[in-house]
C-alpha cells in the first residue's frame, strides 16, 4: 500500500563535497555529517532545513498486561495519556525544551479518554487480545492500523512537516516488541525479552515464559510482518510501523526512539528496505535487545543515555544534535568563504 521512493545517491557526490569543504578536518563532525548527508539525500542538497517537527505518541493496551508482565496495570496507561495531556511527563518536559509540538493517538487504550479532544482517535479496539492465549487482533485491523497511519501523516506533510519522531505508550508493550523482534529475527525470546519498566527477575522468567508461549502457539502464521503483527503485535506498533513507512513515501525524515519503536522500524524495513534511508535513530535504550535490533538494522544511535522510558523521550532529546547537522551543513563557512588553507586527507 505504500510506494517508498528510493533516496537519490545521485546527490551523495556533491553532499560530501560541501560537507567536505566546510571548516573543518574531514570527518570531524562524527556522527552529525552523517545526519547531514541523510537530510541531504532526503530533503535535497539544497534544502537541507528541519520544517515543522512533530512528536507523535501512539498509545495502545495490550492483553497481555493482565498477565503479570508490567510492573503496573493497565490503568497506567490511560493515566499516563492524561499526563501527557496535562504536561506532565518527561516527553513534555523534553518536547518543550526543544520546541517540538505533540501529538497523542489512541490507537486503542482500553478505556478512551472522551474528555481530551486534543486526544486523536485512532482507535483499532479496547486494547489488543492476550497474545500468549489468541491473536493480538485481525489483520483486518492491522490494514485498517495502516490506512489511520497513513491518513494522520498525511495531515502533518500537508502541514509541511518534514520530520517526525515516534514515541509510545502502552502497558506490556514491551512483551508484544520482544515477541516481534523474536519472530521476526528468528532467534529465542531469550534474546530480546528485556525488563520493560523494571520487572525483578521472577516476573522477567515469567515475560520470558508467555512470550514463548505465543510464539509457540502462532508459530505457523508468523511468515509476514502483517500476520506477525495479527497474532502477536499492539496497536500503537502497527500504526507506528504505519506512519514509518507514509512518511518515507512523502520523503519526511522519522526520528525513531527507543526499543518498541525499533521494533516497528524493523518491521517497516521488512516490508519495504527502502524506507530505512529515512531513518534515524535517537538513542541505544537499556531494554534487553535494543543493542542487537539496532546492529541488525546496521544502526550507530546518537545517544547511549541509559534511557529505559519510551514516551519519544530519547527521540525528542537528539533533536539539539538534529538541529546541529543542518546547521552546521548550512552556516558553516567553506574554506574559501573563510579563508582557510583547505585540508586534504592524509592518508
Ligand atoms: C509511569 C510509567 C510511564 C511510562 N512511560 C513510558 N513507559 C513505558 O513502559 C511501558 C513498557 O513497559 P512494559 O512492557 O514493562 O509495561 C510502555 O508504556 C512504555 O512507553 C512508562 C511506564 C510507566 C509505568
Ligand atoms: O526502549 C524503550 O523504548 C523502552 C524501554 C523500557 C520501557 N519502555 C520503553
Amino acid at each position: 500500500m505504500f510506494k517508498i521512493t528510493p533516496v537519490d545517491r545521485a546527490q551523495q557526490t556533491q553532499i560530501q563535497h560541501r560537507i567536505d569543504n566546510k571548516t573543518k578536518p574531514i570527518g570531524a563532525l562524527g556522527q552529525l555529517e552523517t545526519i547531514a548527508m541523510q537530510m541531504g539525500l532526503v530533503w535535497g542538497a539544497d534544502q537541507v532545513q528541519i520544517n515543522r517537527p512533530q512528536m507523535l505518541i501512539f498509545a495502545a493496551d495490550h492483553g497481555i498486561a493482565n498477565s503479570g508482565v508490567s510492573v503496573v496495570g493497565s490503568e497506567v496507561t490511560a493515566q499516563m495519556l492524561q499526563n501527557f495531556v496535562q504536561g506532565g511527563a518527561a516527553i513534555n518536559v523534553f518536547c518543550k525544551q526543544v520546541g517540538l509540538d505533540l501529538e497523542v493517538i489512541d490507537c486503542g487504550i482500553i478505556q478512551p479518554l472522551s474528555n481530551e479532544p486534543s486526544i486523536i482517535n485512532s482507535r483499532l479496539g479496547g486494547g489488543t487480545g492476550a497474545i500468549h492465549k489468541r491473536a493480538a487482533m485481525t489483520l483486518g485491523a492491522v490494514k485498517q492500523g495502516f490506512a489511520m497511519a497513513d491518513d494522520l501523516i498525511e495531515r502533518h506533510h500537508q502541514n509541511g512537516t518534514n520530520l517526525i519522531a515516534l514515541g509510545e505508550m502502552g502497558i506490556g508493550n514491551t512483551s508484544s516488541a520482544s515477541a516481534i523482534m523474536a519472530a521476526v529475527l528468528d532467534i529465542s525470546p531469550a534474546d530480546c525479552v528485556g525488563r520493560g519498566t523494571g520487572i525483578n527477575a521472577q516476573t522477567l522468567k515469567r515475560k520470558q515464559m508467555l512470550v514463548e508461549q505465543a510464539l509457540l502457539l502462532h508459530h505457523s502464521e508468523l511468515t509476514d510482518p502483517y500476520s506477525i503483527l495479527a497474532c502477536v503485535g499492539g496497536f500503537e506498533i502497527v500504526q507506528m510501523t504505519g506512519a514509518m513507512l507514509a512518511a518515507a513515501q512523502r520523503n519526511m525524515l522519522v526520528v525513531v526512539d527507543g526499543f518498541i519503536a525499533s521494533v516497528a522500524a524493523l518491521l517497516a524495513v521488512k516490508i519495504d528496505a527502502n524506507v530505512r534511508d529515512f531513518l534515524i535513530f535517537s538513542h541505544q535504550s537499556e531494554e534487553k535487545g535494543h543493542q542487537l535490533l539496532l546492529s541488525h538494522l546496521g544502526a550507530v544511535p546518537l545517544l547511549n543515555l541509559g534511557l529505559r522510558l519510551g514516551e519519544g523521550s530519547g527521540a525528542a532529546l537528539a533533536f539539539p544534535l538534529l538541529y546541529a547537522a543542518a546547521n552546521f551543513y548550512n552556516d558553516m563557512a567553506s574554506f574559501e568563504e573563510a579563508n582557510v588553507e583547505s585540508v586534504l586527507l592524509d592518508d
